[in-house]
């Protein structure tokens, strides 16, 4: 009997893929940095049993319809609106993603973002670096507190409830929106349901923690912005398209808003010359809520066990459910 075929759209860690080459050919796109391309992709994909793919490879239609043998799809992320699972479904293809296991990570990120635009830490940091420092000053580089303010949460799921953990250690007020009560944020932490308006009007930051469906596509817009506080801080660790950049843009240029954190973008990799990025009170980061190492090689070795269950007839851990 041939062994299945498992193709891995970029350079991972192969400790954490051991027991895939046990049980199958296992072929990776070498580079660690440059993405595999879409025609490869789909040429791999025509032979492939099982694909483990990144948040930017699109898994849509024409990639699965040519995919004839193809049984699972291990994203390497929790967030899988880069794949059609309807249609995978359709197709009886399982789609695995790696929830859990970057919650505290991405979490820790998403504050460290919040802290980093409210005190302004990259402009102080690059302040020094560029020599620019020459006294000492009594509002020189001053932002604002993150202690006891409102942080309003929009998409209290993982994230967001370990996002609510670490604020009440700022002793801020949580108020959050959802698709449903979150009783244990409520019980546990004191987070506060309120309408997305209400959030919006009243929080001093603003962090959007929802998945990109067709609900929450553009969430954040024009409207969105003038409901905020002139002070309030916007932090998106989602993904870029919640957020209609060229609303945040006037927002931040007209003052409706004082600053944003982004660690996502509509358009990935974001260059450089983007009016956003050019912006002082925005700090932009390219994509790494997820970034740590133990993270990362967890996220990997899930994959692979999720991979390797499904090809010898198992249940894999973390399968995403069609809804
Ligand atoms: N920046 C980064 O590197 C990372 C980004 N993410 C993003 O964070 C998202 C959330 O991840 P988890 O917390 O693990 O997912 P989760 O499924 O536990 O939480 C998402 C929450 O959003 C809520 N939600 C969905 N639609 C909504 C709407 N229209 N309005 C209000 N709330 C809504 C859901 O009810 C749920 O409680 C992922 O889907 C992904 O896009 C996740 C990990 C790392
Ligand atoms: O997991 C996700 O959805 C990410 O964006 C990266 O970890």
């Amino acid at each position: 009997m041939t062994k299945p075929y498992i193709f891995i759209t970029r350079k991972c860690s192969e400790q954490q893929l051991k027991a895939l080459y046990e049980i199958a050919d296992v072929e990776m796109w070498p580079e660690e940095e440059a993405p595999c391309p879409r025609e490869i992709l789909v040429e791999k994909a025509k032979m492939a049993d099982g694909l483990l793919t990144m948040l930017s490879d699109s898994i849509d239609q024409e990639l699965l319809d040519c995919a004839t043998n193809l049984k699972v799809v291990a994203n390497l992320a929790v967030g899988f609106d880069n794949i059609d699972i309807k249609y995978a479904e359709a197709k009886g293809i399982v789609v695995c993603n790696t929830p859990d296991i970057l919650t505290d990570t991405t979490a820790d990120l998403t504050f460290g973002l919040l802290l980093s635009t409210a005190r302004r830490l990259i402009e102080a940091a690059d302040y020094v670096k560029n020599n620019q420092w020459k006294s000492w000053g009594p509002l020189l580089l001053a932002g604002y507190d993150v202690h006891h303010k409102t942080i309003g949460i929009v998409g209290m799921g993982k994230i967001g409830q370990a996002l609510a953990k670490r604020a009440t250690g700022f002793e801020m007020d949580i108020l959050y929106h959802n698709r449903s009560r979150n009783t244990e944020a409520e019980e546990i932490l004191g987070a506060r349901y309120c309408s997305l308006d209400e959030l919006l009007q009243t929080s001093d930051f603003v962090v959007c923690l929802t998945p990109l469906t067709n609900d929450t596509k553009e969430l954040f817009n024009k409207i969105s912005f003038q409901k905020m506080k002139s002070t309030a801080i916007f932090i998106n660790a989602s993904r870029g398209a919640v957020v209609n950049e060229r609303d945040l843009y006037e927002a931040l240029i007209d003052k409706e808003i004082a600053g944003a954190g982004l660690d996502v973008f509509t358009k990935e990799p974001i260059s450089a010359d983007h009016p956003l990025v050019g912006l002082p009170n925005v700090v932009a980061l390219p994509h790494i809520g997820s970034a740590s190492i133990e993270t990362r090689l967890s996220m990997v070795e899930l994959c692979a066990a999720n991979m390797y269950a499904v090809l010898t007839g198992m249940e894999p851990k973390t399968r995403v459910k069609v809804k």
